[in-house]
């Protein structure tokens, strides 16, 4: 287990070397700014909070704040223990304080919205039936007052009263949406249109989670939303881009016909804490094990990727701007596919060598046939979100990724990978 104080975690630099103290903003007529310490308090729990409370010997105001769950590697068994105090929330009056549903709030991007929400005093209901989520990414929430957590498939219809809809329910890792194709259309499709019918009914604002994919296998870099997209229609990969596609249509369908006041994020690679078969995750955990890292292909395709805080960031200043047209959320440092595998080897060397450790074996880059229809380059042209959100990436991919590394070698230690 990381012998790391959250002190020694937590100096973490901007792209302009200024510390990033806080995520969140001061836009739109209210204050969204949250410590960023306190966020990482909720997300990075097993290395952050455990070790740490362990290790120091005042427990942190974090700490108590916090489930403290113990793993004993002798049985592998977990004992749980439900919070003894919620992380404080901002009180806000009832004419500023949103009821928020949040689809596929369990999820990857969905729980840290959730964290967001919660913190800045919202009301928040939850839907997730689970197939990539897990209870355990927003249990710190659970017995909250303002928190509601509801198994639900977004593919039947819900009914709930509600000011402001996030629906991000659906699949998004290529293994995983490519598990049933049939299944993966419907969540887009009807999962979609019912919470269009659900934001029609309560006059809710409602924001989609589109993707990067909709523009495919690009023949315009970068990406900028007026691009039409270059999509195999009927690939491996169709059911998600083309499913994305026909529901970014069916939400303007809604703006049109029945003045659904609409947002439609289109997010780029993103990476923080899931190891669910996308290449961040992927290659920390190989390297991390003393396992060869598998690029696909020659290596020579290119991915943005942008940080989670960076994401959430950009989501929660588009649902409360006014800007109704697409906006893509990314960060536009691009590398290939091949020298993002030597800097992940990099920091972990470097995190390996912090922490005293000597890996058995120096890990190779080794190449694997590239999947179908893998799109060849991507990054994002940011200047609508720029211009009309006041919003650009601040985080370092080598920040981002020398804390995923951390949090993944205590997953590992704790035996949860
Ligand atoms: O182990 C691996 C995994 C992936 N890769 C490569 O790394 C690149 C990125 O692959 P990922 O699976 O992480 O993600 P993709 O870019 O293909 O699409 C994904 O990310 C963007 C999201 O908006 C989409 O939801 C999702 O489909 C691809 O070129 C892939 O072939 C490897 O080289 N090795």
């Amino acid at each position: 287990m990381s012998q790391l104080l959250p002190t020694e975690l937590t100096r973490t630099l901007d792209k302009n070397g200024k510390e990033i103290k806080t995520v969140g903003f001061l836009r739109f007529g209210f204050d969204s700014e949250v410590p960023i310490d306190l966020v990482r308090t909720l997300y990075l729990r097993p290395h952050y909070i455990i070790s740490a409370s362990a290790d120091a010997k005042d427990e942190t105001v974090e700490a108590q704040n916090q489930s403290k769950s113990i793993y004993y590697p002798d049985t592998h068994a977990v004992s749980y223990t439900t919070l003894s105090r919620f992380p404080p929330v901002k009180l806000l009056s009832p004419s500023v304080r949103k009821r928020v549903l949040v689809t596929g709030g369990a999820g990857f991007v969905g729980s840290h919205l959730i964290d967001r929400l919660m913190l800045l005093g919202h009301e928040v209901t939850v839907l997730d039936n689970f197939f990539t989520g897990s209870k355990t990414t927003v249990n710190h929430w659970v017995g909250h007052p303002n928190f509601e957590l509801v198994r639900h498939d977004v593919i039947e219809p819900f009914m709930i009263e509600c000011d402001q809809i996030y629906h991000l329910a659906c699949p998004a890792s290529p293994p995983h949406y490519q598990i049933d194709e049939v299944k993966t259309l419907q969540t887009s499709f009807m999962g979609t249109l019912n919470m269009l019918e659900l934001a029609k009914r309560n006059k809710a604002r409602f924001l989609i989670t589109s993707t990067s994919e909709v523009y495919g296998d690009p023949e315009v870099h970068p990406q900028y939303e007026d691009y039409w997209g270059h999509v195999n229609p009927i690939g491996p990969r169709a059911c998600y881009d083309e499913g994305k596609r026909v529901a970014e249509t069916l939400t303007y369908g809604f703006q049109h016909r029945d003045g659904v006041d609409v947002r439609v994020a289109r997010i780029f690679n993103t990476y923080v804490n899931p190891a669910d078969g996308r290449v961040v995750s992927n290659f920390i955990v190989q390297a991390l094990r003393g396992e060869d890292i598998t690029v696909y292909g020659d290596g020579s395709q290119t991915r943005s990727f942008q940080y989670i805080h960076d994401l959430i960031d950009g989501l929660i200043a588009l649902m409360n701007s006014n800007e109704t047209r697409p906006v893509n959320i990314g960060n536009s440092d691009e590398f290939t596919i091949g020298d993002f595998a030597e800097l992940v080897r990099e920091i972990v060397e470097k995190v390996q060598r912090d922490d005293g450790v000597t890996p058995s074996r120096q890990v190779e880059i080794v190449y694997r046939p590239i999947p179908t229809d893998d799109p060849k380059r991507r990054r994002p042209d940011t200047t609508r979100a720029k211009e009309t959100l006041n919003w650009q990436p601040r985080w370092s991919v080598r920040m981002g990724i020398e804390e995923m590394v951390r949090y993944f070698k205590a997953k590992l230690a704790e035996g949860s990978i």
